[in-house]
C-alpha cells in the first residue's frame, strides 16, 4: 500500500505547476487543429490545384504565384474541412469512422473549430487574391461555400448530395488554371470533368463500406436505399465508364500529348475494371479494391498530365 507521502508525490508529479507549459497538451491541441483540415484530402486537392496551374502556365510558371496559389488553396480547403466538421460534430459522434475526431472526442471546443475554419478560409482567400488573381480567389471562395453551405447540409437530406459534393471536389483544378491564366477556358473544364467523374466510384465505394455508419449518422447515402448494392455498383461503373473518354479530352483539346493519352486510357480501363468487379459482386472487399484503384487513378493521371504537356 502507498504511504500518504508517496501519494502526495504522485499527485505533485501528475500536476505540473501552473506556470509550466504542458507540452503534451500543446502538441495534442496542435495535432487536433491539424486534423480538422483533413490533411490527406487537402494534399490531393493541392496536387490537383498544382497540376491545373502548371498546365495553365504552359511552361512559364511564376514561382511566387504558384506558391501563393498552393498555400492559399490549401488554407481554403483546410478551412472548408474544419467548418464541415464543426457543422457535423453531432452526427460525427454517432458514426464509428468519425467519432474520434477532434470535436466529438472533446479535444477541441466547437467554437475553436468554427473560428479556425473561418480564419483559414479568409487568410487563404486573401493570399489567392494578393498572390494570384481575383478570379482564382473567387472560385476558391465559391468552392468553400458550395462545400460547407450546400453539400454539407444536403448530406442529411438527399442521396443527390454526392453529385453536388462532386462540384466543389472538382473545382480545385479550375482554381489552379485560373490562378495561372486569369481565364475560365475549355481546358479548365476538361480538368474539372475528370476530377468530377472520378469522385463517384471513389465515394460510392466508401459509401458502401460505411453504409451502416452513414445510416446511424442520418446521412442519406445511396447504399442505405440499395441493400443489395446493385444501383451503387451500376452507378460506380457508369461513372468510371464515362471517365475513360473524359480522361482522353486533355489530348483532344491540346493540353497533353500521346503518352498522356495512352497512359490515361490504361488507367481509365484499370479504374473501370475495378468498378465493374465491384458491380459484379458488391461486397466490402471489392469496394476496398475500387477505393484503392481511385487512389491510384487520380495521382497517376495528374502526373501524366504534367509529364506530357503540349506547348500552347
Ligand atoms: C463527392 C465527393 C467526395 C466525397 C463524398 C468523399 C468522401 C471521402 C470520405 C468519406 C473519405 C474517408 C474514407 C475513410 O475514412 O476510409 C475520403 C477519403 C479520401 N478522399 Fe474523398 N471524397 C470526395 C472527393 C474527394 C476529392 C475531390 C479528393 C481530392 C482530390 C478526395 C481525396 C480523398 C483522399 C486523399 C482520401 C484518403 C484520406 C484519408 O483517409 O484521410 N476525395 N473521401
Ligand atoms: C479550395 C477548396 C475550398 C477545396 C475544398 C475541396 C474539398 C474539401 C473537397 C472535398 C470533397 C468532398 C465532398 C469531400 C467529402 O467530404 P465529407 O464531408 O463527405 O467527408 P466526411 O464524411 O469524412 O466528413
Amino acid at each position: 500500500m502507498k504511504s500518504a507521502a508517496s501519494l502526495g508525490q504522485t499527485a505533485l508529479a501528475a500536476a505540473p505547476p501552473a506556470d509550466v507549459v504542458d507540452l503534451d497538451a500543446v502538441g495534442g491541441r496542435t495535432s487536433a487543429y491539424l486534423s480538422l483540415t483533413k490533411p490527406r484530402i487537402v494534399l490531393l486537392v493541392v496536387i490537383t490545384v498544382g497540376v491545373g496551374f502548371l498546365l495553365g502556365a504552359r511552361g512559364s510558371a511564376h514561382p511566387t504565384t504558384l506558391a501563393a496559389t498552393l498555400i492559399g488553396s490549401a488554407l481554403v480547403a483546410g478551412g472548408a474541412s474544419a467548418l464541415n466538421m464543426y457543422l457535423e460534430r453531432a452526427r460525427d459522434a454517432r458514426m464509428r469512422r468519425t467519432r474520434r475526431r477532434a470535436l466529438p472526442s472533446g479535444r477541441l471546443a466547437p467554437i475553436e473549430a468554427a473560428a479556425f475554419g473561418v480564419a483559414l478560409g479568409v487568410v487563404g482567400t486573401l493570399i489567392l487574391l494578393a498572390g494570384a488573381n481575383a478570379m482564382a480567389a473567387g472560385v476558391a471562395l465559391t468552392t468553400l461555400i458550395l462545400y460547407v453551405c450546400v453539400y454539407t447540409p444536403l448530406k442529411t437530406m438527399t442521396t443527390l448530395n454526392t453529385a453536388v459534393g462532386a462540384i466543389p471536389g472538382a473545382l480545385p483544378a479550375v482554381i489552379g488554371w485560373t490562378a495561372a491564366t486569369g481565364t475560365l477556358s475549355v481546358e479548365a473544364w476538361t480538368l474539372f470533368l475528370i476530377v468530377f467523374l472520378w469522385q463517384f466510384p471513389h465515394f460510392l465505394a466508401i459509401a458502401w463500406i460505411y453504409r451502416e455508419d452513414y445510416a446511424k449518422g442520418g446521412m442519406r447515402m445511396l447504399p442505405e436505399f440499395d441493400p443489395q448494392g446493385v444501383v451503387t455498383g451500376r452507378q460506380a461503373t457508369l461513372y468510371a465508364l464515362a471517365l475513360v473518354p473524359a480522361g482522353l479530352l486533355p489530348t483532344v483539346v491540346g493540353l497533353a500529348g500521346p503518352t498522356y493519352f495512352f497512359g490515361a486510357l490504361a488507367f481509365g480501363l484499370f479504374y473501370l475494371t475495378a468498378a465493374a468487379r465491384f458491380w459484379a459482386d458488391v461486397n466490402d472487399a471489392t469496394a476496398r479494391r475500387l477505393l484503392r484503384a481511385s487512389f491510384l487513378y487520380l495521382p497517376a493521371v495528374l502526373l501524366l498530365l504534367v509529364l506530357n504537356p503540349l506547348p500552347a
